[in-house]
C-alpha cells in the first residue's frame, strides 16, 4: 500500500458498485453443489469440469472475453429455482458489505435463463429476496439492471424486452434500467437502436458495455445511437482524445473493472488501465468487480486496492472517485446526500 492511503481507508470508503453481474458471483464450489442438487449435467468432454478445483484453475487462464463467456454461460445453467438466485445474490451482498459497498446497481441476464425455461418471475423473486435482506441487514441499497446479450439477434432482445413479466418489472420499479453485455466485437451498438429507444420511452436508465475489447467507436456510437447515460468498461476511450474530451464535458460515468480487464487479457496489468489519464482529463469513473467469482475471487475492495497499488491516488483523489460514483448512481437524491455525508466523514477522519 502506498503513502498514507491505507487498506482500512479504502475499505471504509462508502462504495457504489455499478458494474457487477450477479451471475458472476457463482463460485465453482456453488456451481458443483447446484449442478448436483438440480440434476444438471456439466460438459463431460472438458476436463476443466472434473471438480471445483480444476474449474478454478481453468478460470486462471482465460484467453479473451469470449473464452470467459463460454464458461460463464455453462456455469449459469445450474441456476434453476428462486432460492438458487437468492443464494447467489446473497453471496454477493455479503462480500459487498464486508468491502464497504453502500449502494449496488447489479446486472442480470434474463435471456440466459428464459432460454432454459426458468421464468423471469423465478429470477426476480430470488434476487429481490436477497436485495430486501441486504437493505435490512447491511443497509445496502440496490437496483437491478436488466442486460441484453448482444451476441443474440436484436429482435430476440426486443422480444424479451417486451415480455409482459419484463415490462411489469419496469413498471413496479423492480428493474431500474437496461444494459448490453456479452461478446462485443462484431456486435455494434447500432443493432440495438430500437431496443434502447423503447427503453428511453419508458423512462428507463440506460447503459451499455463498450470499449472493453471493442473499438472506441462503439463507445461513441453507444452515446450517439443508444443515448446511454453510462458506459461499462470504456477503457479504449483512451485511444480517442476527442471522445475523452466529450465524455469529460458531458459527465458520462465509466464503470471501470480493472482486474477483469487484466484477467480477460484486454490489458497486461492494472497499471495499463487509463486511471491517471481519466483523472487528468476530468473523466468520471467508478471502480467495480464485474464477475468476481470468475476473476480470482476479487471483489470491489480488491479492485480499489489494485488501483491504489498501481496509481498511488491521494485521499482527495479517492474522495473524487467516490463522489463521482455516488453522483453517477441511479438512486434518489436523498440517498445520494446520505452517501455523500458518509464519504465526508470517512475522508475527514482519515
Ligand atoms: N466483462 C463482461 N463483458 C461482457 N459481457 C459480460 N458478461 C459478464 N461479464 C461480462
Ligand atoms: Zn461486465
Amino acid at each position: 500500500m502506498c503513502q498514507d492511503v491505507t487498506r482500512d481507508f479504502l475499505k471504509a470508503l462508502p462504495k457504489c458498485e455499478h458494474h457487477m453481474h450477479l451471475e458472476g458471483a457463482l463460485t465453482p464450489a456453488v456451481l458443483f453443489k447446484l449442478a448436483a442438487k438440480n440434476n444438471i449435467s456439466l460438459p463431460s468432454d472438458d476436463s476443466a469440469f472434473t471438480s471445483a478445483e480444476t474449474l478454478l484453475q481453468r478460470y486462471e487462464r482465460f484467453s479473451s472475453l469470449d473464452d470467459f463467456l463460454h464458461y460463464y454461460y455453462i456455469g449459469m445453467s445450474v441456476l434453476i429455482t428462486a432460492s438458487d438466485f437468492e443464494a447467489l445474490a446473497w453471496d454477493y451482498f455479503e462480500h459487498a458489505a464486508a468491502d464497504g459497498v453502500v449502494h449496488a446497481e447489479v446486472f442480470f441476464d434474463p435471456q440466459a435463463h428464459l432460454s432454459r425455461n426458468v421464468s423471469y418471475e423465478t429470477i426476480l423473486q430470488g434476487f429481490n429476496a436477497a436485495r430486501v435482506r441486504a437493505q435490512r441487514e447491511f443497509d445496502i441499497s440496490s437496483e437491478l439492471i436488466c442486460c441484453f446479450m448482444r451476441h443474440l439477434p436484436a429482435p430476440d432482445c426486443e422480444a424479451t424486452f417486451k415480455l409482459e413479466d419484463v415490462q411489469a418489472s419496469y413498471k413496479r420499479g423492480d428493474v431500474v434500467g437496461i444494459g448490453l453485455d456479452s461478446s462485443e466485437n462484431n456486435f455494434p451498438p447500432e443493432l440495438f437502436k430500437s431496443l434502447y429507444a423503447g427503453a428511453k420511452s419508458l423512462g428507463l436508465r440506460r447503459t451499455a458495455h463498450a470499449g472493453e475489447e471493442g473499438p472506441s467507436k462503439y463507445i461513441e456510437d453507444s452515446l450517439d445511437l443508444l443515448d446511454v447515460e453510462r458506459i461499462d468498461h470504456g477503457i479504449r476511450i483512451a485511444e480517442d482524445p476527442k471522445l475523452m474530451e466529450r465524455v469529460a464535458k458531458q459527465g458520462t460515468l465509466l464503470s471501470v473493472c480493472p482486474i477483469s480487464n487484466v484477467l480477460l487479457q484486454c490489458l497486461t496489468s492494472v497499471a495499463e488501465v487509463p486511471i491517471r489519464k481519466f483523472i487528468d482529463a476530468g473523466i468520471r469513473f467508478s471502480i467495480n468487480s464485474d464477475d468476481p467469482a470468475y476473476f480470482g475471487n476479487n471483489y470491489i475492495l480488491d479492485n480499489y486496492i489494485a488501483v491504489q497499488n498501481a496509481f498511488s491516488l491521494s485521499h482527495s483523489e479517492w474522495r473524487t472517485v467516490c463522489e463521482n460514483s455516488i453522483r453517477g448512481s441511479w438512486c434518489s437524491e436523498t440517498r445520494k446526500e446520505e452517501m455523500l455525508a458518509q464519504l465526508k466523514s470517512v475522508v475527514d477522519n482519515a
